[in-house]
Formats: C-alpha cells, sequence, structure tokens
C-alpha cells in the first residue's frame, strides 16, 4: 500500500486533516501517516481539534513550538526531514499556508519526494505578509495543486502554474455540512449570550495584533459599534491577542467586549450559527461565517477570498474604529441576498483522496 504523510501545526490545519483523514480511511486509500509539527501547542489550540474531530493521533510530533519565523520554519524542516527520512513516503500532503506548510512542502521537495498542496492559489496582498510568502513558494513547489474555486486557479495560471491544478472545491466547506447537526449551539447561553444578540470576533494577524495602536484602534471600533447597534461583541481571543492586549495594556478599551478563552470548532460553528455577523481577520472562519449564512466584516487590506468580498456579502476594514463602525454598521443590514456557495458540492475531500489515489495506481 501507497504510504502519504500528512503534515499539519496549527488550527485551520486539524480541521482540513479531519476531513481528508475521513476519506482516506472511507476509501482505503493509503497508508496515512500524520505527523504534527507542534506549531500549535495549547490544549485549546490542538488537542481539543483532535478529540472533537476525531482526527487520528499523531505518529510523530516535532514538537517546534513558537519562535520567530525563521527560527520556527529551521525547526520544521529540520525535524521534518529526519522524518521522511525515516517514513520514506510516496506523497506529502500540506496545507494551507503557515510555516509549518512551507517547511514540509521545502524538506519534501528537496528529497523529490511529490507534494500535494491542499487549498493551493489563494493569494493577496500585502504580498509580504508571512502567510502569502508561504502560499506562493508552497504552490510553486508542489506537483498536485488543489483549489477550492475557480479564482484561486485563475491565479496559479497567471504565475505560469497550470500542471497539476484541480479544482475540488473547498475541505472546509465539506465539514461544515458534514458536522452541522452537531454544532454546539447551547455555547451560547453557556456563555450568557442571547441567539442574535451579538458580534462574533476573532483576530490574530501580526498586522493587526502586534501593533498596539492598531490593535487599540480595532478594540475601540469594536466597543462602539457594540454600543451603536446594541449587540454583545463576543471575542474568543487566540493566545497570540490576548498576550498582546496584556502586554499594551488595553483592557480598559474592552467596555462591551466579552473576552473568552479559544473555542473548539463544534463551540464556534454554534456561535457563528447564533450570532448577527462575524469580525475577524482569519482566512478560515471569513468563510466559514459565510457557510453558516452570516456576513464577516474582515480586518485586512485584502482577502484571498475575494468570491466573498466581489459580491458585496462580506467586506474589508481597516483597523481603524471610525472605519469599523462605518462598515460594521453596513454589514449589520440584511439585505435579502443569500449567501455567495462558491467552494464546490460538499466532496472536495473526496475528489482529492480520489486523486491522489488514481496517481499510486
Ligand atoms: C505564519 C503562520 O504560520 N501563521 C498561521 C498561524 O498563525 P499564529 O498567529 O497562530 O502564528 P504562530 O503559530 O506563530 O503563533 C503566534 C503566537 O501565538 C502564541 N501561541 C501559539 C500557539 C499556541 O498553541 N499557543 C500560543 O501561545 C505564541 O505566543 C506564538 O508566538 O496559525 C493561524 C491560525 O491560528 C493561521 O491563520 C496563520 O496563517
Amino acid at each position: 500500500m501507497p504510504k502519504v504523510i500528512s503534515l499539519v501545526g496549527a488550527r485551520p490545519q486539524f480541521v482540513k486533516e479531519a476531513m481528508i483523514y475521513k476519506e482516506v480511511r472511507r476509501l482505503s486509500a493509503w497508508d496515512h501517516v500524520l505527523v504534527h509539527s507542534g506549531q500549535h501547542y495549547d490544549a485549546s489550540m490542538s488537542g481539543a481539534f483532535f478529540d472533537q474531530l476525531s482526527i487520528k493521533n499523531p505518529d510523530h510530533s516535532m514538537d517546534i513550538g513558537s519562535g520567530s519565523h525563521g527560527a520556527m520554519t529551521a525547526r520544521a524542516l529540520e525535524r521534518f526531514e529526519a522524518v521522511l527520512l525515516k517514513e520514506r513516503p510516496n506523497m506529502v500532503l500540506v496545507y494551507g499556508d503557515t510555516n509549518t506548510t512551507v517547511a514540509g512542502a521545502l524538506a519534501a521537495s528537496k528529497l523529490k519526494i511529490p507534494v500535494a498542496h491542499v487549498e493551493a492559489g489563494i493569494r493577496q496582498n500585502p504580498k509580504d505578509m508571512p502567510e502569502e510568502i508561504n502560499r506562493v513558494v508552497t504552490d510553486h513547489l508542489s506537483r498536485y495543486l488543489f483549489t477550492c474555486s475557480r479564482t484561486a486557479a485563475d491565479n496559479l495560471a497567471k504565475e505560469g502554474v497550470t500542471q497539476g491544478v484541480h479544482n475540488v472545491g473547498d475541505v472546509m466547506y465539506d465539514l461544515f455540512l458534514m458536522m452541522r447537526s452537531s454544532f454546539d449551539g447551547a455555547i451560547t447561553e453557556k456563555l450568557g449570550l442571547k441567539p442574535n444578540r451579538f458580534v462574533l470576533v476573532t483576530l490574530h494577524r501580526d498586522f493587526n495584533v502586534d501593533d498596539e495602536r492598531k490593535l487599540g484602534e480595532i478594540l475601540k471600533g469594536l466597543s462602539e459599534l457594540g454600543k451603536t447597534l446594541d449587540l454583545e461583541i463576543v471575542f474568543p481571543a487566540h493566545p497570540r491577542t490576548s498576550k498582546r492586549i496584556e502586554e499594551f495594556g488595553l483592557s480598559g478599551l474592552m467596555d462591551g467586549i466579552k473576552i473568552v478563552p479559544p473555542v473548539g470548532y463544534f463551540q464556534l460553528m454554534g456561535l457563528a450559527e447564533n450570532c448577527v455577523f462575524a469580525v475577524t481577520d482569519s482566512g478560515g472562519f471569513q468563510k466559514e461565517a459565510v457557510f453558516a449564512g452570516k456576513r464577516a466584516l474582515v480586518i485586512m487590506p485584502d482577502t484571498g477570498w475575494r468570491e466573498l468580498t466581489d459580491c458585496g456579502w462580506n467586506l474589508l476594514a481597516e483597523p481603524n474604529s471610525e472605519d469599523i463602525v462605518k462598515k460594521g454598521l453596513s454589514i449589520s443590514q440584511t439585505d435579502g441576498t443569500t449567501p455567495p456557495t462558491p467552494y464546490g458540492d460538499g466532496h472536495a475531500a473526496e475528489k482529492i483522496v480520489l486523486k491522489l489515489k488514481s496517481v499510486f495506481e
């Protein structure tokens, strides 16, 4: 049986792995060796996802932990190379755009092991953001590129990448449809919130949260927005963001903002289904909010998911309080349009696994 190594390390990758692994098992496709880089290590950022989504225990844990980009990527590169030399897989699967992704693609391609990239072709400004660098490098090292939408496939074509590109849809959409009946709506009341009376916020991008002035402006904008709309603001905060709020002494700006620890997949989706709208700088969650039928105010200069902003469903906002209040007011209006659904038919993971399985036949 062929052997495929699947490399994960950060929250959004656990979600994608869960769906791929379900299909690998269902289709008895290959010997699936799971490697966890350890980029995310807190129980709420890692273990909770493995438990909830029935992901197999990692066969190798590389414990790279946190650090500078160079240090993290270098640790992952060196340790993953050792795993590859030991396991000698027929292929390596990487997901998304994290430091784990790029290290995996680099280690494998240097050993001439074919790389398959799930969520290929996403492009956004600024071009020097860490995730964009990781995406471009990973795509150009990959032999199989699985895109979520036509836009992503077109982005690759503009860079001359057309071989091995398969536009299959989004595995996160598959997972959402499959798990929807299990979402934990009860968390809403457990957090003291009323359905349809709150805004759901997530923030973790370095360019938003590592800058004291910008983070302060965002919090000020959210607090004002909540008061203006008479809605609560609930904010499951990434550890990086909580650390910065404390370090910069910004807790005084949190009036009306309920900060809670990071929540698991079923809880975040339960909250998404019950919120009025979302505010986020997460690549994954700006889509998941839309899957749940909600609009998202995206605090970024640009987005890789332009299908959702080009049609006016999601809006981009600048990291300043006026723009957040202005765009937040606009997004709170329901205008009777239905959410866009550009991410496939719920069978992306099946298509990926069948395609790769056929390579080994
Ligand atoms: C460059 C990169 O890979 N970025 C990805 C990473 O960003 P993310 O912001 O999580 O990036 P890191 O993995 O570098 O973590 C940032 C900081 O968060 C703290 N920390 C992180 C993990 C943890 O379990 N505990 C903890 O305390 C550490 O202080 C760390 O330095 O994951 C996000 C999902 O969450 C993805 O959207 C980002 O694309």
